[in-house]
């Protein structure tokens, strides 16, 4: 199942910066290695936004649920779910 994924992170302005740094380390390993397995099909940066806009490529709400949960990132995380299902106009065949 696909699944858009929208996530705008807020770290506390008070978080030591080494803090930060560690977990937005800690995240893009967590990220890419998602990317790398296909879970995690498209990763973009919202511009001019500290947040992106992300595809889920997932058995299901379940194990989107665990995965988004498992980011390093989430406790400082707004995250937002869509479902999404195949367009009948779409001429890809991937995009189910
Ligand atoms: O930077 C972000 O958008 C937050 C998060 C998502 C992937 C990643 O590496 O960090």
């Amino acid at each position: 199942m696909l699944f858009k994924v929208s996530m705008t992170v807020r770290l506390p302005h008070d978080m030591p910066q080494a803090h930060a740094d560690e977990l937005k380390a800690t995240e893009r390993a967590v990220a890419q290695q998602l990317q790398r397995s296909g879970k995690w099909r498209h990763l973009w940066r919202v511009a001019g936004r500290y947040a992106n806009v992300s595809i889920f490529d997932v058995s299901g709400a379940d194990e989107l649920h665990a995965l988004l949960t498992a980011l390093p990132l989430f406790p400082y995380m707004d995250v937002e779910v869509e479902a999404l299902c195949r367009h009948p106009s779409s001429i890809h065949d991937d995009d189910r």
